[in-house]
C-alpha cells in the first residue's frame, strides 16, 4: 500500500498530478533475486530480525482481508509462517480462520507460531479439502504455501495442493507471491496478491 502522503498526489506535487507522482504510485513487481536482496537489506542494514518482519507481514495481510470464513494454507518456509501469523490476526479481528499446514518444520519459530494458533483455538485441518468443500465452507483461501524461495518442479504435498487451487473458483489471496508462479510466469489465476516488500 502507498504511504498516506503518497495516496494524495496533491500533497506530493503541490497540487499537480504530474508524471513523477503517478509513476511513484505505480505497482512494481520484484524478481526473485530483488525480493531476496530486499530481505537481506532489511536484515543486515536495517537490523530487522525474521520475527519482526513476519509480524509486519501478518498484520499487513490480515488487514487486507475481510471475509468471515478463511482457510489459510501454509507451506514449510517463511511464507507458511506468514500464513500462521495472518491466521492469528484474522482470529483477533473476529473472523473464523482454519489452517492447513501439511508439513511442519522442526524449527522453534514455527513451533511457537503453531502453539500460538492452537492457543487461539484456530482449527488445524488433518487433510486438504476438495474444491467443492472449500467453496462450501470458505469465502476466501489464503495461499501461504510457496514463497519466493520455491524453485523447480513443486514437490508433494504442495503439487496436489496447487492442483486443487488451480481449479478453485473461490477467491484466493496469496501472500507475497502466488504459489505456482516461478516468479516469471503464472500457472493459475489468483484473486489478489498481498505483499509486504516495499514497492512490490
Ligand atoms: N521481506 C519480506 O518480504 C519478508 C518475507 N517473508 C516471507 O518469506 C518468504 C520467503 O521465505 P523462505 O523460507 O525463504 O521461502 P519459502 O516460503 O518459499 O519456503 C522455502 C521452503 O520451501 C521448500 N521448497 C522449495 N522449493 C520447493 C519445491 N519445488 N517443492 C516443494 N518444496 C520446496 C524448501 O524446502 P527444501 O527442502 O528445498 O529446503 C524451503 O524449505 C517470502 O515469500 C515472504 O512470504 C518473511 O515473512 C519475512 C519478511
Amino acid at each position: 500500500r502507498p504511504a498516506p502522503a503518497a495516496r494524495d498526489p496533491a500533497v506530493n506535487s503541490g497540487g499537480r498530478w504530474d508524471s513523477a507522482v503517478m509513476e511513484s504510485l505505480a505497482v512494481k513487481y520484484l524478481s526473485q533475486e530483488e525480493a531476496q536482496a530486499v530481505d537481506q537489506e532489511l536484515f543486515n542494514q536495517y537490523q530487522f530480525n525474521v520475527d519482526q518482519l513476519m509480524e509486519l507481514a501478518r498484520l499487513s495481510c490480515a488487514t487486507a482481508i475481510e471475509p468471515s470464513t478463511v482457510l489459510v494454507i501454509c507451506g514449510l518456509g517463511n511464507n507458511g509462517g506468514d500464513g500462521l501469523i495472518c491466521a492469528g490476526h484474522l482470529k483477533l479481528f473476529g473472523y473464523q480462520p482454519s489452517i492447513y499446514y501439511p508439513k511442519r518444520p522442526n524449527k522453534l519459530l514455527f513451533i511457537a507460531l503453531v502453539t500460538q494458533c492452537q492457543k487461539m483455538d484456530i482449527p488445524f485441518l488433518g487433510e486438504m479439502r476438495s474444491e467443492p468443500v472449500m467453496i462450501e465452507l470458505y469465502e476466501l483461501v489464503v495461499d501461504a504455501a510457496c514463497g519466493f524461495s520455491f524453485k523447480g518442479d513443486v514437490r508433494e504435498p504442495f503439487h496436489g495442493i496447487l492442483s486443487v487451487l488451480k481449479g478453485l473458483t473461490a477467491s484466493i489471496a496469496s501472500i507475497n507471491i502466488p504459489s505456482g508462479w516461478d516468479v516469471w510466469g503464472r500457472i493459475f489465476a489468483i484473486a489478489r496478491v498481498l505483499s509486504v516488500v516495499p514497492n512490490s
